[in-house]
Formats: structure tokens, sequence, C-alpha cells
């Protein structure tokens, strides 16, 4: 895996690392596996599934424990991100999820979808952040 901002994302590495993590999907409610991997600006990769419960609504996507284990892994931005459903085919985040997102993003985050990779602003325009909160 190439590390840091300057080199090319493995685009493919975030493919394997999402896939891996849809496969430990708690999905016993939907049928619905998904696994997220990101890229960190310091060259980790993190990644998550989504882990659903019975009270349906409290179900956590596989970004939510991503960023989980992002933080648990030291923390950082995020460069780069793959979702992957339990076919194979590229998954975008729900609202929520491009939220929680964009709060981890670094100075560029780059999203595959199924029409090719698209920018964190791209996918959340006009987004709320934390520079909106004043004190
Ligand atoms: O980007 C997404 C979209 C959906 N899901 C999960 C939530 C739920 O467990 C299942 C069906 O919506 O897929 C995710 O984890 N991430
Ligand atoms: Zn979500």
């Amino acid at each position: 895996m190439s590390a840091g901002t300057g080199g090319a994302v493995d685009w493919a590495a975030l493919r394997s690392a999402a896939t891996a993590a849809m496969q430990r999907a708690y999905a016993p409610y939907s049928s619905f596996p998904v696994g997220a991997a990101a890229l960190t600006e310091d060259g980790r990769i993190v990644s998550g599934c989504n882990v659903e419960n019975a009270s349906y609504g409290l179900t956590l996507c596989a970004e939510c424990t991503m960023v989980g284990a992002l933080q648990m892994s030291g923390g950082g931005k995020l460069r780069a991100f793959f979702c992957v459903d339990g076919a194979g085919q590229v998954l975008m985040p729900c609202g929520r999820c491009r939220q929680l997102l964009y709060e981890h993003r670094g100075s560029r985050l780059e999203l595959m979808t199924a029409s090719g990779v698209k920018t964190m602003d791209e996918v959340l325009p006009d987004a709320f952040g934390p520079e909106h909160l004043s004190d």
C-alpha cells in the first residue's frame, strides 16, 4: 500500500480490505452485509462492517465501525474510501455516513463509486462541519 498524501491510491488494496471487512458483517435482519475501508493520510488502512440490531434503527453502518477503528488505531485523516456489499458491488455511503466521513476527511478525500472516483465535496456538497460551530 502506498503511504502518505503523495503517492497513488491502491484501490485494489482498499477493495480487498473492504471485502474482508464485509465478511465480518453482522446483518441477520437485512441479509445485506457491507464492508468499508479507507486509506489514511499516513498510509494505514482502516475498515469496518455493518453491525445490525434487533431494534433496527440502532444498526451501525460499516462506515460507523470503520470510523471507530480509525480512532482506536490512532486517529488521523482519511484520504480514500471504498465500500462494498455482499455481491461485490461498490456501495455509496448513506447520508449519515457521508457526514461521518466528512468529519474525518483529509485535505482531499476520494470515494470510489460505481461511476468512478469522486471527491467528498462532490458526494456531500455544502456540508455542515466543525468550522460552522461557534462558541
Ligand atoms: O453505506 C452503507 C449502506 C448500508 N449499510 C448497511 C446498513 C444495514 O445494516 C444494511 C441495509 O441498509 O446495510 C451500510 O453499512 N453502509
Ligand atoms: Zn450509513
